[in-house]
């Protein structure tokens, strides 16, 4: 089968998660950079982007766009998503907090630098005191190595992803959560995400001034 096709700028923003969920399934996948305000334009005139949005994923003879959705067809296609409707609704649940908080984090690039520290400072007090805590919760009380079930999910993937996105502003951050440190250890050695944790992957870096400029030309705001 052909493999996915990704359209998207060349950076994290909302498709990075959709990166992570493909490789941890061990799924290669091709990327298309939108660079230009044009290349958008044809992909909204060629009727692939259903709220003219991206991400946009080509996938099984699908153009598939909303993050979510996404996730979540590629989350039960390569059988990451719990083996019963209660293991799924705990996964949603899940991703949809860590998604929360990566999108607070990925928003802060377009801010201004003063309301950057503000969302900064917010971001920080909500991983630590919201997010951080309730899985730590979480980890403690299922007392397995996965967050669902007894098996990897990707609910695991998400949080290792949001896990590094909070270390990257805070490093210590982990020094108060004993069982999330150790979950990151265990879900950074699995080996699909060791090697896509390693340079030269299609992991993509933090959000730098040329990313920003690039979205802001393409989506003009
Ligand atoms: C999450 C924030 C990451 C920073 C960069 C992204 O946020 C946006 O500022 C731009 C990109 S994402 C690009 C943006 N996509 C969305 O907002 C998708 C939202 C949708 N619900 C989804 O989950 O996929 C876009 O196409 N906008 C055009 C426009 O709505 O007309």
């Amino acid at each position: 089968a052909a493999k996915p096709k990704l359209y998207y700028f060349n950076g994290r923003g909302r498709m990075e998660s959709i990166r992570w969920l493909l490789a941890a399934a061990g799924v290669e996948f091709e990327e298309e950079f939108i660079e230009t305000r044009e290349h958008y334009e044809k992909l909204q005139k060629d009727g692939c982007l259903l709220f003219g949005q991206v991400p946009l994923v080509e996938i099984d003879g699908m153009m598939l766009t909303q993050t979510r959705a996404i996730l979540s067809y590629l989350a039960a296609k390569y059988n990451l998503y719990g083996k019963d409707l209660k293991e799924r609704v705990r996964i949603d649940m899940y991703t949809d907090g860590t998604l929360d908080l990566m999108i607070m984090i990925a928003r802060a690039a377009f801010q201004p630098p003063k309301e950057k520290e503000e969302n900064y400072a917010e971001i920080m007090k909500k991983a630590k005191t919201r997010y951080f805590p309730t899985f730590e919760k979480i980890l403690k009380d299922h007392g397995e190595d996965f967050l669902v079930g007894n098996k990897f999910s990707w609910a695991d993937i998400q949080l290792l992803e949001a896990i590094l996105m909070v270390e990257e502003l805070d490093a210590p951050v982990l020094s108060d959560f004993p069982l999330l440190k150790a979950f990151k250890t265990r879900i950074s050695n699995i080996p699909t995400i060791k090697k896509f944790l390693q340079h030269g992957s299609q992991r993509k870096p933090p959000p730098d001034s040329h990313y920003v400029e690039v979205v802001k030309t393409v989506l003009q705001f």
